[in-house]
């Protein structure tokens, strides 16, 4: 186990290619993997088997994109409600704080009562900051969801080639090679949990369900991001949250820490502490434990709590830009998402109802639009 406290910097780099080593390495891998996901529910990946240069052509499209003036932006807009994300969310427009309500601290706080993560959906505190007046709590961000390309109950809007020759076919290479490997992911999760294989990824899906996600985090003044600025208003790039699906696969542009953080788990009791995790090479990838995984282990595995914050050590009075990538790998829609009886037994009963994947994801976007 890393180091405690606050320093996630520590944590191993697992090179997912070990998954096809001699077996005692092998093996060995798996254990140390599965183990550093149970406790702190996040493992940062190297030789994922998505090639660097893809990761890069991807930012490619997503600078140009996000540069694209706002009208032709809009042209691809994301329509709101239940309906799965596709195409551009202008910036505020999707609200995380809804998600996590019990985590918002008052200003310069950064110990959070915490609850398990699990009561995602029963939250039923106010929206608002801990102690203070704050009536809105807003993300500085904008997006593109990318659905699955052979999704045509709920296609993505196509961008005119005419703004943006090969956004469409790269972004949708791009979603081809990132869920192959969070397939190969999913596959050494079952291994580590000695659950048979397909228990998780049959009902995965890189085709339908799976959705691919552009976060831009223009540049801001400090206080855009402070909570003394005088407004009734309270911005975070990403307010605290875990994400719904079985897992999710993170990229950043660039190295380092540039402002993501996660959980750092192990804190005192009823406490939530927060720190960040750098990229140490390009294309690493950050694999998060998410609801669906939670739900299906029956809380063996946690999913991972994580927010965009400030950059470490950012003093000057501009925050600079952030750009990340994420594929939320999701459960089939008509998939059952309850605890899986591998993980139910006497002594640990269900901990979490039955309800599909698509009507959890409904019920989520309903507060989230
Ligand atoms: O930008 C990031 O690194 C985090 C994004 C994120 O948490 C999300 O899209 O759910
Ligand atoms: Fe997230």
């Amino acid at each position: 186990m890393f180091p405690w406290p606050r320093t996630l910097d520590a944590s191993p780099v697992f090179s997912i290619n070990q998954l096809t080593a001699t077996s005692s390495g092998r093996n060995r891998f798996i254990a140390e993997f599965i183990s550093h996901l149970k406790l702190h529910g996040f493992a940062r990946i190297r030789n994922s088997g998505v090639a660097p240069e893809s990761i890069k052509e991807l930012f490619r499209q997503h600078r140009n994109f996000f540069n694209l003036p706002l009208p032709a932006k809009l042209t691809v807009r994301h329509p709101g409600g239940v309906a799965p994300a596709r195409g551009y969310s202008p910036w505020a427009y999707e609200k995380t704080a809804v998600l996590r309500p019990d985590l918002h601290a008052a200003p310069g706080v950064d110990t959070l009562i915490s609850s398990p993560s699990h009561q995602i959906e029963f939250s039923a505190r106010s929206v608002g900051l801990i102690g203070s007046s704050k009536t809105q709590l807003l993300d500085a961000r904008e997006q593109f969801a990318i659905g699955p390309p052979g999704d045509s109950s709920f296609p993505t809007p196509q961008l005119a080639e005419s703004l943006l020759p090969d956004f469409n076919a790269a972004t949708r290479d791009a979603y081809h090679e990132i869920a192959k490997t969070c397939s190969k992911l999913v596959l050494a999760i079952e291994l580590g949990l000695g659950v048979p294989l397909g228990t998780f990824d049959s009902l995965a899906t890189g085709e339908l369900g799976a959705e691919l996600n552009l976060n831009f985090y223009p540049e801001v003044e400090h206080n855009v991001l402070n909570d003394n600025n005088g407004s009734d208003v309270a911005m975070r790039r990403i307010w605290p949250h875990s994400d719904l699906g079985i897992i999710s696969a993170l990229f950043q542009d660039g190295v380092g820490a540039s402002g993501l953080e996660l959980e750092v788990r192990g804190s005192r009791e009823g406490n939530c502490e927060f720190a960040p995790v750098p990229i140490e090479q390009e294309g690493d990838v950050l694999l998060l434990v998410s609801n669906t995984l939670e739900r299906w282990t029956n809380g063996d595995l946690r999913a991972a709590l994580h927010r965009v914050g400030l950059p470490p050590g950012s003093t000057t009075s501009r925050v600079p830009e952030r750009r990340s990538a994420v594929m939320f790998f999701r459960a089939l829609p008509t998939a059952d998402i309850g605890p899986k009886p591998h993980f139910i037994s006497t002594e640990n009963p269900a901990r979490y109802d039955h309800i599909t994947a698509g009507d959890y994801l409904k019920r989520h976007n309903k507060r989230l639009y």
